[in-house]
């Protein structure tokens, strides 16, 4: 609270670092519309095909602008009466610096990179039966080249300097969330090393009922503790905003990966409340209490949240790998349409249905509940009478289908249907999509009319944390978020058959991919042959060069 103890002046400053966009927006506490905003891209390399890369001092550079720009906005009264900064961040992207120097000691590996593929498959192998689910009891999670343990393996594996880095005990690691608390708290000269709950269960290291760093996956993957952030609960004080940043001296008290966030921000408090997000990618998450769930239908254990020295309430998750992120492809990639706000609404709606094409976008394999890593893209069931309209409306299905396939594993999970999907993010802002979605999952779906309830549950758990106490989460009083309803107007045996539709166009798309030579085997080979003395190293070159020609 501000000195005069006023609490209309209080004000949460929220940092929102996605994929795609990095924000600062300020909300007043317990209002759900926030009161200044500044938004900066980010760029996102893509060095080879499956590769995903951003560059960790954009991230911050980012932050720093919005930052300043937004306390420029507030003018220096209102910049003044920011009590607390909460941060919320695209989760699993794997970040590693070294804290003497605080230079990044590679790019951000993002969480939709595949590279791991061959790390996972050499797992797999070792595990019995191949089974997915071997490590689930420990960390909540399936195999896949998604979560950090697997990228952070990688970075042991090739990059020398973090190999170094931790020999010499300077390396460390985070989420995009510890990142920028280790900077923002004073980077090299003190800054805190911490992480939150949420984030910490997307990384396969954190133990999902102890809530701590697990010893066994640790030596399972042979990584040592000392890189790894102290895990902390979503809202409580971190510490103070360095002064040499904008809003210096201001606390930090909560933390929570985006997905997590915007389950706090639908004010999904209740065991068996859930929230759709639509974004580039789109998460479904289904608050099950102080009680974990352990999927048997290909979802996620994770930890929804966790206030203070509160018990944690988890969730079960339904991750889709692309959702916005199609549209963009067939903006960028195939010319469709050139303003993915404005355009695909239209186009989509210039036809009354697909013409029985399906879109499976299953760009980097499928996430839940296939987890499938060999799938790829595919658009089925085009015939000369096919337009790029119907497969704009087959790529805003394929969205819904995704959703309807989460739906029913979360069902048989949880025993009880889900009556209705609350649902939020950039792209729910598509009215078509929203109608398609209550007609092909047969549930009303309820959109949130805010943009920013990503940011908003983050706000919530700064302001509710211990020593901060300006937002009452559990108020009554409290102002809720606007929202639009969308009434399903299928028939069931409809909305079945065409389900049935995509399960047969999934199957198509499954067993694509098949492991082929990438960077990573050349590279492999190049330390295999560097090890070799020098005589024996020409030989195996002009070896591998007379099979080459010959197979060619
Ligand atoms: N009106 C719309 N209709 C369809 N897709 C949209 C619409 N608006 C945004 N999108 C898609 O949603 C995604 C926007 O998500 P955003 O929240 O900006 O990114 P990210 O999830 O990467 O942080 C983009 O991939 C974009 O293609
Ligand atoms: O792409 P974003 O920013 O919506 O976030 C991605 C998720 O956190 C990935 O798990």
């Amino acid at each position: 609270m501000n000195q005069d103890g006023d609490m209309e002046q209080n004000l949460i400053g929220v940092i929102d670092a996605g994929t795609r966009t990095v924000q600062f927006c300020v909300f007043r506490t317990e209002h759900t519309k926030e009161i200044a905003k500044h938004t900066v891209d980010i760029t996102t390399a893509v060095p080879q095909e499956g590769w995903s890369e951003q560059d960790p001092r954009e991230i911050l550079r980012a932050v720093e602008t919005c930052m300043e720009n937004v306390a420029k906005t507030l003018g220096s009264e209102a910049a003044e009466n920011i009590v607390t900064i909460g941060i919320t961040n695209q989760r699993e992207t794997t970040i590693v610096w070294d804290k003497t120097t605080g230079e990044p000691l590679h790019n951000a590996i993002v969480w939709n990179d595949i590279r791991t593929d061959s790390t996972v498959d050499r797992i797999l192998a070792k595990v019995p039966e191949q089974n997915t689910n071997y490590f689930k009891n420990h960390c909540g999670l399936p195999i896949s080249p998604y979560f950090s343990a697997f990228k952070i393996k990688w970075l042991m594996h090739y990059v020398p300097q973090v190999r170094k880095a931790m020999k010499a005990k300077t390396c460390l690691f985070g989420t995009v969330d510890s990142w920028i608390i280790w900077n923002l708290t004073g980077g090299p000269k003190g800054g805190k090393h911490y992480t939150d709950v949420t984030n910490a269960s997307r990384t396969f290291l954190m133990n999902i009922d102890l809530l701590n760093w697990d010893p066994y996956l640790l030596r399972y993957f042979k990584i040592p503790e000392d890189v790894l952030p102290e895990i902390k609960s979503s809202s409580e004080i971190y510490g103070r905003v360095a002064e040499d940043w904008p809003f210096g001296g201001v606390y930090i008290s909560g933390v929570l990966g985006n997905q997590q966030a915007s389950l706090l921000g639908q004010r999904c408090l209740k065991e068996g409340q859930a929230k759709n997000t639509y974004r580039s990618g789109c998460f479904l998450l289904y608050n099950t209490g102080t009680q974990k769930v352990m999927s048997t239908h290909g979802l996620v254990t994770t930890v929804a949240y966790k206030f203070g020295n509160s018990p944690a309430v988890y969730a079960l998750e339904g991750s889709v790998a692309v959702a916005g992120a199609a549209i963009k492809w067939l903006r960028d990639n195939m010319g469709f349409l050139k303003d993915v706000d404005k355009d695909t609404e239209s186009l989509a709606q210039e036809v009354f249905n697909t013409g029985d094409v399906y879109f499976v976008p299953a760009f980097k394999g499928l996430y839940a509940p296939y987890w499938r890593k060999d799938a790829r893209g595919i658009i089925c069931g085009l015939t000369a009478f096919s337009t790029k309209q119907h497969i704009i409306r087959a790529a805003l299905e394929a969205i819904c289908f995704q959703t309807r396939d989460i739906l029913q594993a979360m069902n048989k999970d949880c025993g009880i249907p889900l009556t209705k999907l609350r649902v939020d993010g950039k792209m729910s802002e598509n009215n078509l999509l929203m109608q398609l979605q209550a007609d092909i999952s047969g549930i009303p779906v309820i959109r949130a009319e805010s943009e920013d309830i990503t940011a908003l549950g983050a706000a919530m758990a700064a302001g509710a944390a211990e020593g901060i106490d300006i937002w009452d989460i559990n108020s009554e009083e409290r102002q809720l978020v606007p929202i639009n309803t969308f009434l399903p107007t299928s028939t069931e045996s409809e909305r079945d058959y065409r389900y049935s539709k995509w399960k047969m166009a999934v199957q198509r798309s499954l067993g694509w991919a098949v492991p082929k030579k990438s960077k990573i085997m050349t590279e492999e080979r190049y330390r295999l042959l560097s090890s070799l003395p020098g005589c024996i190293y020409i030989m195996v070159s002009f070896g591998m060069l007379a099979v080459a020609d010959l197979l060619a």
